[in-house]
């Protein structure tokens, strides 16, 4: 099922295509200055005193920019009521099922709380979702022998057995491909400290005292790279996870968490997990890889994080597909 089609009103498939090109660009320019805006250090965070005064000016452009992705929502759900009531069109995506509920006799949900729930998906699910998608794409083609192993992997199980695969059973069948993303995960965690907690009370962890009210972030980057927990983990080697059953749910140990534990972890994890199998499997399945003519040599390449709210690659991934 589609999240939403923005273009709620074109039948000519070219122009629909223009029309969402035209909208994704205009909300990842508005998701891309919110994940900057909560990356910028902010002296508010260490005098909340200050808060009210907004002396960086970062309040001001938050609202701004949640104020245009909130118009943005609301614009999509209008077309998409008017559509509705008009021509009884439906598109069967996520925001329909959405607007059937809002339109149930005695509904608990309204329109303002579909904007706001997309608005949450849109700013937790989009940037770290192709951010990880780019560093396992990335890690594949600095390491072709492991690019080769999971492109056979894919191979075996749906050319030559035709196998149709449900997806709770993806990481039975798909191993390797299992562990190409825990392995991407762990190095390359989207949401390296988390999401600012804040503790409710004086406590003690690990000897360390922290104080009620203190900002805790979770270096879960720094865990991913502990030598006393993973043998070689600057390394990427996804068969490290074929021998153990360590998972990134946060159930069990600690030691792979980039989505976080217990309450407060990620509540778009089951979407993220089957987007990233999907959208993985997709790419290494249906093309092959190459570096542009430029930066042959893998060993070259720029591995470099920047550190902002999310992990991104310093220097982006530019590759060469090839439709097989
Ligand atoms: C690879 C993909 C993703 C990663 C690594 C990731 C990671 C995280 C992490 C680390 C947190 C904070 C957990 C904590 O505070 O302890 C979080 C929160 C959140 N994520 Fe994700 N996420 C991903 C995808 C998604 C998707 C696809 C959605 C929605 C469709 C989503 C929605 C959210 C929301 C709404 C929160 C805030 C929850 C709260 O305030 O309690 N995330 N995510």
């Amino acid at each position: 099922m589609d999240l939403l089609h923005y273009d709620n009103n074109n039948n000519n498939a070219k122009d629909s295509d223009k029309c969402q090109s035209h909208h994704n660009k205009h909300i990842k320019e508005i998701i891309c200055g919110i994940v900057e805006e909560m990356a910028r250090p902010n002296v508010s965070d260490i005098f909340p005193f200050l808060r009210v005064f907004d002396i960086q000016g970062a309040q001001a452009r938050m609202t701004n920019h949640h104020a245009k992705l909130f118009a943005f929502f609301d614009g999509v759900i209008e077309g998409r009521m008017l559509l509705r009531t008009s021509d009884s069109k439906k598109f069967n995506d996520v925001l329909d099922s959405l607007i059937d509920l809002i339109e149930e006799e005695s509904s608990q949900l309204s329109r303002h709380d579909i904007i706001h729930l997309f608005g949450d998906m849109f700013i937790g699910g989009l940037d770290t979702t192709s951010t990880i998608l780019e560093w396992a794409m990335a890690e594949l083609l600095h390491n072709p022998t492991k690019l080769v192993k999971v492109r056979e992997e894919l191979q075996h199980k749906l050319v030559n057995f035709g196998e149709i695969v449900e997806e709770s059973h993806a990481s039975s069948k798909f191993p390797y491909l299992c562990a190409i993303l825990k392995e991407t995960l762990r190095l390359h965690p989207p949401a390296p400290f988390l999401l600012p907690h804040k503790s409710n009370d004086d406590i003690e962890l690990a000897g360390f005292m922290i104080p009620k009210g203190a900002q805790v972030g979770v270096n879960v980057w720094s865990i991913g790279r502990d030598s006393s927990i993973w043998t070689n983990p600057d390394l990427f080697e996804p068969e490290r996870f074929l021998e153990c059953d360590i998972d990134f749910k946060g159930k069990g140990g600690f030691e792979l968490i980039p989505f976080g534990a217990g309450r407060r972890i990620c509540p778009g994890l089951p979407l993220a997990s089957r987007f990233m199998h999907f959208i993985l499997a997709s790419l290494l399945h249906h093309f092959d890889w190459k570096l542009p003519d430029d930066d042959l040599n893998q060993q070259d390449m720029n591995m470099d994080h920047k550190f902002e709210f999310t992990l991104r690659k310093a220097k982006s991934l530019c590759v060469i597909h090839i439709k097989v």
